[in-house]
């Protein structure tokens, strides 16, 4: 494979994308992960804004990560917490996928840092993480785990849907689930995949994960929302270090884990159960 073939896509603003449907003009770069990049972009015909994720196409990579988000959106249909498909395709000569999706705003991770204590107050972080569990329990549904749950995987929508709270990025998604709807055979062992902070003790220990893992990622989601300092291992990036703080804080250091918030106790009981 050349190393042109290789590069990614690099939209500038001004560029014209068109599909069998519409043709839309790339106004910005929203932004860049790692398998590719979100654009904000305008229907040219009807002046309607999008988001359009582009993924360069890859042989040497196996799964298609926008292909399994178009999956997902697809099998969750018009669920309230998923952003809705507008279109999709693939670019043959220029090698990459597309999907054009609702535009949502700003992610928690963003929004919480615009905050002066870069911490949401106790009452509205409970009902934004009740809103996020809502979504992986509606993905839950339909036989995949998400994997990689955390402030910047959600969004608010826009205007009169800004107290909607969006769940985004299903590129490590995995079905947990078979045809017949039954528990797939765990495999022995799993490379570690997703966000070391927000990862559960099973995907540190290696080992394969289910929907009960999300719900670990998403109690820490919680945390990371209403902790006036924090989650204690906020500052370390050594996967051995966080899984050792993260089970001491299960043990020895429970206080540690909910230092300066109210409702401790209801929130051990949250972990606790998790664990169970
Ligand atoms: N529908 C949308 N509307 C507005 N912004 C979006 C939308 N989808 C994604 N974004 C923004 O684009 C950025 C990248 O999105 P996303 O995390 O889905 O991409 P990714 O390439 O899968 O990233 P990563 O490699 O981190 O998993 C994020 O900042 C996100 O907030």
């Amino acid at each position: 494979m050349s190393n042109e073939e290789e590069e990614d896509v690099n939209f500038k603003p001004g560029v014209e994308i068109s599909s069998g449907k519409a043709n839309y003009v790339v106004s910005r770069l929203l932004g860049e992960g790692g398998f590719g990049a979100v654009y904000l972009v305008k229907d040219t015909k009807t002046n309607k804004t999008f988001a359009m994720k582009v993924e360069q196409k890859m042989e040497k990579r196996k799964h298609s990560k926008l292909k399994m988000e178009i999956a997902i959106l697809k099998l969750v249909g018009a669920g309230k917490h998923f952003t809705q498909i507008v279109d999709r395709g693939k670019k043959d000569k220029e090698g990459y996928f597309f999907l054009v999706m609702e535009l949502v705003g700003k992610s928690l991770g963003d929004l919480k840092n615009e905050r002066a204590e870069r911490v949401f107050s106790f009452g509205t972080g409970l009902g934004v993480a009740s809103q996020c569990l809502e979504a992986v329990e509606d993905l839950h549904r339909t036989g995949f785990i998400h994997r990689d749950l955390k402030p910047q995987n959600y969004a608010c929508g826009l205007d009169e849907k800004r107290h909607n709270i969006y769940i985004l990025d299903f590129g490590i998604a995995r079905k947990y689930l078979n045809t017949k709807n039954e528990l797939k055979t765990p495999r022995e062992a799993v490379g570690f995949k997703g966000t070391v902070r927000f990862a559960p003790l099973a995907c540190h220990r290696f080992t394969e994960l289910g929907p009960r893992d999300d719900c670990e990622s998403w109690f820490y989601l919680l945390l990371d929302l209403i902790l006036p300092r924090g989650l204690p291992w906020r500052k370390m990036n050594e996967k051995g270090e966080v899984l050792k703080e993260k089970e001491e804080c299960r043990k020895e250091k429970r206080d540690k884990l909910f230092y300066g918030i109210k409702h401790a106790s209801e929130l051990n009981k949250i972990l606790d159960y998790i664990d169970s």
